[in-house]
């Protein structure tokens, strides 16, 4: 007989009682599961929407036993115990509370192609493709064939498993900007990564119960068709993966994948995919950002947001040491930033998440040593490699462990410096760290209402064409610089080789609507505001002829933040060109660096270069968002044509 067992106070796994008959279960079955006398009731008295959501799904998925999630740390204790039983994850005992994980390897990174949203018309969701041409701006499906994929999958995929009922809320629970998810999955590693990436529990369900909405993610790691889970500690059904998002019901259905992009839903699929159909409704805006506090030597702080795509240096800049004396860098969030207008016209922003999932690969002591003190204690690691002392390692940490160091690579093989043909860590290996943590955390990190947004950074990785930085000359030349974005393909998802995309605002995997529709809707912000933030493109990535970066990243980016701060206080510092405004001669301080900079290669425009980008971009447009593409952008590409058109050869 199954048995249901759900989570009381702080009490841990408390049993309430024996359910008879799960295939039939029903309303009576959430009034056998007693307790939350921490809520000062029971399930009886959840909300109707979300005690139906559970029903609905205990019936589809059939769980043997169901836990309510409390966020407690005697919780989360027993959860960790529960995954070192079944192999999921190992201590490292080098640090305090920190845990590895080692995934199936089919199971590393998002699945952009399997990735669907969900409307009764094709349009609502993307601009139609020329003929013949694949649509690169999204995947849609229909409702039908939505409801057709989730019982093909979820039908008893969750026999012999625990399903847990995950309560969390996207930015502080207290504030206006947040938004509640309740995300239902057999992972216990979702649920312990979801308790450090988001606030989760009690207080959450406290919130549900005077009757706050909430968005609905149901996740499974599922089985494969033929039955046969080929690695028990992490099972998956990469075949089969598929994550679903249907805007109209707020809801997200993911299946078959433990990689916390496809996983933690709170994240990618619910604070930007559904969040950017939510915030086109409301009126404000749900981006791929960083959020960052800069305090200027004159004792001046400004927050900047900033859209670069996956693995392309946010949590980086957004923990930044300034190599420039007498600059403060503070975080305020790493990936994603929900920013709306106030009454006064001033862009706040939140960091709806409460932790760091961070590219793990090039994170060292002197890259960025704010994250190397952050995630060493109750750190959960994923797909890095371990050493014999009970620590980790990854490609850039070469100098950070001796060599006689016994080395276990991702996939659990021994490897050796210097020999090993294949990287230590996998080029996706994360680390899910609270943000707390970080030592320069903002003090406003957490304040309900947003810290106040100056600037907004567009960027990419560019190897060639694309200066150091340059300034749009308005809103809407700034959302057409948004619009035009590349970036050469990362390990963040499944792209082969490293070809320079097109990828909007940073969001082409995450558009929760029509990208033309979301380009409008980014226009329109220009009337809520006599006070916009001013928009900048930036690259840290060009390189030279030898294929060496020209700029030395990392601590160094506080030169170009220096500029953009004085372009914020109207300095005149910067000259027209035909893609934008960019330093004048000598104005960028590059005092004191090391290097040897190249600085006309740096922010040099090759004509060639710049015809063939507005080629691109033209058939870019034309291809992929045809009608859909509003006049205003059509009209900033003319004018950068004409621009580049008139640069000397
Ligand atoms: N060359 C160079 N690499 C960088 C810079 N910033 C970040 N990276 C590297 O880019 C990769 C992804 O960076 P990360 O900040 O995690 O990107 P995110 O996924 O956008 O947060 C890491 O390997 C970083 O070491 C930079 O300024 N210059
Ligand atoms: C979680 C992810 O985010 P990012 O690489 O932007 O940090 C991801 O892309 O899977
Ligand atoms: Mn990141």
């Amino acid at each position: 007989m199954p048995n249901l067992s759900a989570i009381k106070g702080s009490s841990g796994f408390t049993e309430f009682g024996k359910f008879k008959g799960l295939a039939s279960c029903n309303v009576e079955f959430l009034n056998q599961v007693r307790g939350l006398s921490a809520l000062n009731g029971d399930l009886r008295d959840l909300p109707p929407k979300l005690k139906s959501y559970v029903e609905e799904n205990v019936r589809l998925c059939q769980p043997e036993t169901i836990h309510i999630c409390d966020g407690t740390d005697v919780e989360n204790s027993k959860l960790l115990k529960l995954m070192q039983q079944q192999g999921t994850i190992v201590p490292l005992p080098k640090y305090e509370n920190c845990w590895l994980a080692r995934t199936n390897p089919a199971d590393t990174a998002r699945v952009e192609s399997k990735t669907f949203i969900c409307t009764d018309t094709k349009s609502e969701t993307i601009p139609s493709p020329k003929a013949g041409v694949k649509g690169a701006l999204g995947n849609w499906m229909s409702p039908h064939d939505m409801d057709k994929a989730i019982n093909e999958r979820f039908t008893g995929c969750m026999r012999g498993r625990t399903m847990y009922i995950v309560p969390f809320s996207m930015g502080p629970v207290t504030s206006p900007l947040s938004k509640i998810g309740i995300e239902i999955t057999d992972s216990p590693y979702v649920v312990a990564s979801m308790r450090i990436m988001t606030r989760m529990g009690l207080p959450v369900l406290e919130k549900l119960l005077k009757g706050a909405e909430f968005v609905k993610c149901l996740h499974s790691v599922g089985t494969p068709s033929n039955g046969i889970i080929e690695n028990p500690s992490w099972p998956c059904d990469p075949e089969r993966t598929i994550i679903l998002h249907r805007p109209k019901n707020n809801e997200i259905v993911s299946y078959g994948s433990g990689y916390g992009g496809n996983s933690l839903l709170g994240k990618k699929c619910f604070a930007l995919r559904i969040g950017s159909t939510i915030a086109r409704r409301e009126g404000w805006l749900a981006e791929h950002m960083l959020i960052l506090g800069i305090t200027s030597p004159s004792g001046k702080k400004r927050y900047i947001a900033a859209a670069f795509p996956s693995a392309c240096g946010k949590t980086n800049l957004a923990m930044m040491t300034p190599s420039l004396p007498g600059y403060k860098i503070e975080c305020v969030g790493d990936d994603i930033a929900w920013m709306r207008f106030d009454k006064n016209g001033v862009l706040r922003a939140i960091n709806p998440e409460n932790g760091f999932f961070g590219v793990a690969p090039g994170t060292s002591r002197s890259s960025n040593p704010i994250a190397m003190d952050t995630i060493f204690k109750n750190t959960l690691f994923t797909n890095v490699a371990s050493t014999s002392d009970g620590g980790v390692f990854w490609e850039g940490m070469e100098k950070e462990v001796s060599s006689n160091m016994e080395i276990t690579d991702w996939r659990g093989n021994n490897w050796k410096m210097g020999q090993s043909k294949t990287p230590a860590a996998h080029p996706n290996s994360r680390f899910c760290t609270p943000a707390k943590q970080c030592p320069i955390i903002d003090p406003a990190w957490e304040h309900p209402e947003g810290v106040p947004i100056s600037a907004i950074l567009f960027g990419g990785r560019r190897p060639a064409g694309v200066p150091l930085v340059y300034e749009a000359r308005n809103w809407n030349h700034g959302v057409f610089i948004g619009a035009t974005m590349r970036s050469e393909a990362t390990a963040a998802a499944e792209h082969k080789g490293k070809v320079v995309m097109h990828d909007p605002f940073a969001m082409r995997p995450f558009f929760g609507y029509n990208f033309g529709d979301y380009l409008s809707h980014w226009l329109s912000m220009k009337e809520r505001s006599d006070n916009l933030p001013k928009i900048f493109h930036v690259n840290w990535f060009r390189k030279d002829a030898n294929g060496k970066f020209l700029w030395p990243g990392f601590g160094e980016n506080s030169r170009v933040l220096d500029w953009i701060l004085r372009r914020l206080d109207n300095e005149d510092c910067a000259r027209d060109t035909p893609i934008g405004l960019i330093p004048k001669e000598n104005s960028l301080n590059l005092e004191g660096i090391e290097e040897n900079i190249d600085v006309k290669e740096l922010f040099d425009l090759p004509k060639q270069f710049w015809m063939e980008e507005v080629d691109s971009v033209a058939k870019y447009f034309d291809e992929q968002v045809g009608d859909d593409l509003p006049k205003e952008i059509t009209k900033q590409l003319n004018e950068l044509k004409k621009n580049v058109q008139s640069m000397k050869d």
